[in-house]
């Protein structure tokens, strides 16, 4: 693969992850000056392109058409990939994938071989019928011959099939594991970019492809060996003919016979296959499908349904899946019924009725010119049908295989997106520590969401020391968790500078940075785990360790409710609230003697507190150097509030009572905000005004109305 050299990266979240065109008709394939894996990016993305569509691309997993110019893609992607691809999943067990290699050519002459044994042991019959000198131990000769072939062949078969488990399985691992690797390094913006989306979506598909052949349709590297096997089975049943045919010197026999082997290539070539329907569907076309889906999953989950039944959604569930449904099959139709009356006759006509039919012909063309045995004329027979249905097989594998490469640029392309929060190598430089906690200096800071048309944030600007508290507070909507999303370098700005301890916070990593805050989100997460890795995963490293969690449970809060769970912290956490509900039959100490509640609900507060906890498990570590909390007790009591607060506030300085960590907090308790040592009062996305309590009071502007308003 191609993870050598460097892809084109863009320094700011609002530019592509790999370049593509912004309208993609207009793609310029093959540029040389490119690398090649931008090469790759760029095949993968124009083989999407559906020129004659205005919707654009083709939906992630559609089929290509075999097209001239799908063709010289598939070459570049092949060119760029395959091979290094191949080289590196050989590596993984070089004798065993060379073996499997060789074993699938030699799989292929088995089914020739079998048909020249059947002939033999036929004629061996009919001579010794014909001759009416009937020898048992002649028919056990050739029975043996026989059982000891087909043993042979199964032993083969056998090691084979093992032999091509263990390569596979070390190869779906392999890109497995990249796969997966790509996915958690990429950062938010990246993942949020629809090219980014697809990409991942057919690189996944390629990764499914390699649970074997006929998973999900598709086609591995591996499985391209099949090809060979089919070659090697195609000339073994060629030659098996050749040698019957010639015989005979009749050339309108072998004429027939390789018309009626060919005849199915015919019908393909000159259009009277239905394509499939993936390649024409149009972007509009696949929303009513994933529309459909979508309600169809409504309707089964359970998470969703305490508010299903309490709005009543039920009929407008129904109702609109239907109407998605409707539209999904009336798409169906027109494109089945785009075929024309001839394509249509000729599709419902059995082929291979057909074909029987046509290989009599030179059958009996045989019987009558030669003095054919009855073994040569069967083993004639079932070669002919082994080549009809070689070359089916062939066209088929081609077809996926020119899938296949596609998946596999996909594949190649998505392993190196470069997540755009990542500096540049030689911009990148190192978190520089400050003794106090973090300095923060926001200048000019604006930002947009991707999609929307109004700013987010306008001309943010301010400074914060290290070891100072901040509150944001301010209006719904007014910007304060985006502002956070920034500092935390989830999301990056369009305009402006963020300098992070006087260093530009683009020029640090972000899982680097990361290292360095610990937060609670407005919109935490609740995991289906257990409370011990609900808490523990605030620090993985300390997971394990029963003390650390105690602790964190007791600095945010939980431990009392945590302990009195039936399973203390081993007690499974519910996350939609319903299944946790119990059965009537089940509920309690059941029948099958065991405690039917596997799952245990918890209050919006119990939550929350579960999530200041996890927050907690890093935030006295000496490198932690910010604390962040969006609105971390607005499920609370006023008590209870207080406590985290006083926590917060503890945790953040030395035993000395100097602050050694910089405290950011957003509420809208404005008697908790007073308590920070300053204030930024947020409106329509920007800073009305920032300074402390007092001041902002004194100046009497939105932020001492609002407070007026609150106490
Ligand atoms: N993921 C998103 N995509 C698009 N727009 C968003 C997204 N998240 C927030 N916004 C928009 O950005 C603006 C600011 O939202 P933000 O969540 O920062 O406000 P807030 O001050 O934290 O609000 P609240 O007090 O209700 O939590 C809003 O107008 C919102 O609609």
């Amino acid at each position: 693969m191609c993870q050598q050299s460097k892809p084109q990266r863009l320094k700011r979240s609002s530019s592509p992850p790999f370049s593509g065109p912004a309208n993609p008709n207009a793609f310029q394939p093959h540029q040389p000056s490119l690398d090649s894996c931008h090469r790759v990016q760029k095949a993968w993305l124009a083989s999407r392109v559906m020129p004659r569509r205005k919707a654009g691309y083709l939906t992630p997993g559609g089929q290509r058409s075999i097209n001239e110019k799908n063709l010289r893609l598939a070459f570049t992607i092949s060119r760029e990939c395959a091979f290094d691809l191949m080289k590196l999943l050989w590596s993984l067990h070089p004798i065993r994938t060379s073996v499997m290699m060789i074993l699938n050519v030699v799989r292929g002459l088995f089914p020739a071989f079998r048909g020249y044994s059947q002939a033999m042991i036929v004629d061996e019959l009919q001579s010794l019928v014909s001759s009416e000198r009937f020898a048992w131990s002649r028919i056990i000769k050739l029975l043996c011959a026989e059982i000891l072939r087909r043993t042979f062949e199964t032993a083969i078969d056998s090691f084979a099939t093992t032999n091509e488990n263990i390569v596979m399985d070390s190869a779906r691992f392999f890109v497995e594991y990249q796969q997966m690797a790509q996915r958690l390094r990429l950062d938010i913006p990246t993942i949020s970019e629809p090219i980014v989306r697809d990409c991942l979506q057919e690189s996944d598909l390629f990764v499914r492809s390699f649970n074997g052949m006929g998973g999900f349709g598709l086609l591995s590297p591996f499985d391209f060996v099949q090809i060979f096997a089919l070659l090697s089975e195609l000339a073994s049943h060629v030659l098996v003919l050749l040698s019957l045919t010639g015989g005979t010197a009749n050339i309108g026999v072998l004429v027939l016979s390789v018309f009626s082997a060919v005849f199915p290539l015919l019908l393909s070539r000159f259009g009277f296959v239905i394509p499939h329907p993936d390649s024409s569907y149009t972007t509009r076309e696949v929303r009513v499908a994933e529309r459909q889906e979508k309600l169809r999953n409504l309707a089964y989950s359970d998470c969703h349904r305490p508010e299903i039944l309490l709005f009543g959604l039920g009929p407008w569930i129904l109702q609109s899946w239907a109407n998605s449904r409707k539209a999904v099959m009336r798409n169906e139709r027109s494109l089945y019924s785009a075929q024309s009356g001839v394509s249509q006759m000729l599709n419902q006509i059995n082929v291979s009725d057909l074909l029987f039919a046509i290989q009599n012909i030179p059958l009996l063309l045989m019987f009558q010119s030669s003095s054919a045995s009855l073994g040569s004329l069967a083993l004639y027979r079932s070669s002919i049908q082994a080549v009809v249905f070689t070359m089916g097989s062939l066209l088929t594998t081609f077809r996926m295989a020119f899938q296949g490469i596609f998946l596999m640029g996909a594949f190649c392309a998505a392993m190196n997106i470069r997540p755009h929060l990542n500096p540049e190598d030689e911009e990148m430089t190192k978190y520089p520590a400050l003794p106090n906690g973090m300095k923060i200096e926001a200048r000019h800071i604006s930002y947009t969401y991707p999609g929307n048309k109004e700013a987010s944030l306008q001309d943010i600007s301010f400074t914060l020391e290290a070891g100072e508290s901040l509150a944001i507070v301010g209006y719904n909507g007014s910007g304060k968790t985006t502002l956070a999303k920034i500092l935390l370098r989830i999301i990056d700005f369009d305009q402006g500078d963020l300098l992070v301890n006087d260093v530009d916070i683009r020029r640090m990593t972000p899982s680097e940075y990361h290292h360095h805050v610990t937060t609670v989100f407005q919109g935490f997460s609740k995991f289906n785990s257990t409370v011990r890795e609900n808490i523990g995963l605030g620090f993985v490293q300390k997971l394990g360790s029963q003390a650390a969690i105690e602790h964190a449970m007791r600095l945010g809060g939980a431990d009392a409710f945590v302990h009195a769970l039936p399973n203390g912290l081993k007690t499974k956490l519910d996350i939609s609230g319903f299944d946790a509900m119990p059965y009537p039959s089940v509920s309690g100490p059941t029948a099958h003697g065991f405690s039917s509640r596997l799952h245990h609900g918890l209050s919006g507060g119990e939550w929350q507190r579960i999530a200041i906890s996890r927050a907690f498990m890093r935030a006295d570590r000496p490198e932690v150097d910010l604390l962040l909390f969006d609105e971390p007790t607005s499920s609370l009591d006023g008590h209870a509030q207080n406590k985290v607060f006083d926590t917060i506030d503890k945790v953040s300085r030395a035993p000395s009572g100097e602050r050694t960590k910089t405290v950011i907090f957003i509420t809208h308790r404005l008697s908790t905000a007073r308590r920070a040592d300053k204030i930024a009062m947020m409106e329509k996305g920007t800073i009305a005004e920032f300074g402390t309590h007092e001041e902002l009071l004194k100046k009497g502007g939105s932020y001492a109305a609002l407070y007026k308003a609150s106490v």
